[in-house]
């Protein structure tokens, strides 16, 4: 099947079933697919806020179901509106009609379609096809490369360890297990270990996979009873990367099957490459005999990045941005470091603020002083250059604005008047500090990193969709920068 639209049509109905009628109402359907001059293929968004959702939260499997579909193995990939300088799709599709296929130019098919709940035929599990080789690279994203990788001090072990990793070298550590912080480079080095290691051995079956996307697809693999087909897609990798590992943590049954799977690889002398937030060693809620596989080979730490390789890394996407045309000449040093101070956070945050001065600057770049910097980007820079938001901070904000107590919080109480402000208050400790799930489950009264996960989800499921949320969540953003 080459057909885009008939692609599109049957992608998006899965992923609708997927990810739910209310993310997919709000995200997907108001978007449309564009082909740019190239060929390439573009989900646009309405907006910035839209597409970071749709990186982060669908972009992968969109790419899975579409690859599994596409005869031609072309990819899928996301901008706003604002980037490609389109006008806006003509209508917002009903949550039950799938989004547009169009070509560039904003020349939109006129029809919309009807979204085909029918599953696919189609896999990630597809057997050895040269559509299902680009299908196993489907949940990569194809700017996360070692040339977009910048190398600085916290960094340089974990990336020299990466690039032995990708050229197959022999007699190396197996499994090597990538271990830091949320939001420096984690994803983007097994991403670019993947993209490369495919590269030098296109015959090689490189499978690179998120700990949530196993569990997910183990679990449904139970269900269909193709757990048989699931296993031997595995297990006939030469390398399997394997990201964010903590999700596995408490899931018995998904964790035997981990185990069962990197036993067989190893053994098989084929080449496992994981990462988590934190060493293997302190994946308490991980079975101890998984934990041992795991930390049987190198762990290898990815440091949080410092002010240096933050301005190097700034200066980069803005590089980035300017091959896309989204911005001409280069910032001043100056205007970069002010960005870097006033952004505290991970290179995700970072990252954020980048494409802010970028949309806001546009063609004004090369010409712009932190002065003017600072006033086009008023509240989207934070506080002052020392300034760290805690999770107290963030509780005490939250109960105080929704009149409650923090203990209300961090309590066992589930009526909504509570669970929504703890959910705000989740949700925002994940965009506001560097913690990772299980610590600000940890925080919120020992509760689990799925609890937090999902209190995460559904704020930003919601925002869109209910204004007194956005308006809340912006008023304590607003409270919390000062
Ligand atoms: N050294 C770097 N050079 C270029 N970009 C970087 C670097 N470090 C991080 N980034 C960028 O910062 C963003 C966050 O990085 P990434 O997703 O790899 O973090 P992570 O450690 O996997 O986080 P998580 O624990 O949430 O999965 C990505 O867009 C990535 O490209």
């Amino acid at each position: 099947m080459t057909d885009p639209d008939r692609i599109w049509t049957e992608a998006a109905g899965r992923l609708k079933t997927e990810i739910g009628d209310g993310p997919f109402s709000s995200y997907i359907a108001p978007s449309a697919v564009r082909l740019d001059a190239s060929g390439n293929l573009i989900l646009v968004t309405p907006t910035a806020y839209a597409r970071d959702w749709v990186r982060k939260n669908a972009l992968r499997r969109m790419n899975e179901l579409w690859l599994g579909l596409d005869g031609l193995s072309r990819r899928l990939d996301v901008r706003c509106r604002a980037e490609v300088g389109s006008p806006a799709p003509a209508t917002a599709f009903p949550a039950g009609e799938a989004p547009r296929l169009a070509s560039v130019g904003g020349v939109t098919a006129p029809v919309p379609m009807s979204v085909q709940a029918a599953a696919m035929a189609a896999s990630s599990f597809a057997p050895a096809t040269d559509g299902a080789r680009a299908v196993r690279a489907a949940g990569l994203q194809e700017r996360l490369t070692f040339d977009s990788f910048v190398e600085g001090q916290g960094n340089a072990f974990a990336l020299a360890i990466a690039k032995q990793v990708a050229s197959w070298a022999d007699g190396h550590f197996n499994p090597v297990f990538f271990c830091g912080p949320y939001g420096y480079g984690k994803t983007h080095l097994l991403n670019a270990i993947a993209w490369e290691a495919q590269r030098l051995r296109p015959d090689a079956k490189v499978v690179y996979l998120t700990a949530e996307r196993f569990l997910s697809t183990f679990v449904r693999a139970m269900q269909d009873r193709s757990t048989a087909a699931f296993k031997e897609s595995l297990r006939s990798a030469d390398m399997l990367l394997l990201d964010d590992v903590q999700f596995v943590g408490g899931k018995t049954s998904t964790q035997e099957e981990l185990l069962s799977t990197l036993t067989a690889l190893i053994e098989d002398g084929k080449r496992i490459v994981l990462s988590a937030d934190r060493a293997p060693t302190a994946l308490t809620d991980v079975e101890p005999r998984l934990r041992s596989h795991l930390s049987a080979g190198l762990t290898c730490p990815v440091e949080a990045a410092d002010r240096n390789l933050k301005i190097a890394v700034a200066q980069s996407r803005l590089n980035a941005l300017a091959r896309l045309g989204v911005v001409s000449g280069e910032a001043r040093t100056d205007v970069l470091e002010h960005l870097v101070d006033r952004t505290p956070g991970s290179m995700r945050e970072l990252e954020g603020a980048v494409n802010t001065l970028a949309a806001v600057a546009g063609a004004r770049l090369s010409t712009l002083g932190v002065d003017e910097a600072q006033s086009l980007l008023g509240v989207a820079l934070r506080g002052g250059p020392e300034r760290r938001i805690t999770v107290d901070e963030i509780q005490k904000t939250v109960a105080d604005h929704f009149n409650l107590k923090q203990a209300d919080l961090l309590s066992e109480r589930r009526t909504r008047a509570i669970a929504r402000p703890r959910q705000i208050a989740m949700y925002l400790c994940k965009q506001h500090t560097t913690r990772s799930y299980p610590d600000i489950g940890r925080r919120f009264g020992g509760r689990d990193h799925t609890t937090v996960l999902h209190g995460v989800r559904k704020i930003e499921e919601l925002m869109p969709k209910e204004e007194q949320i956005a308006r809340d969540v912006e008023a304590l953003t607003r409270k919390l920068r000062g």
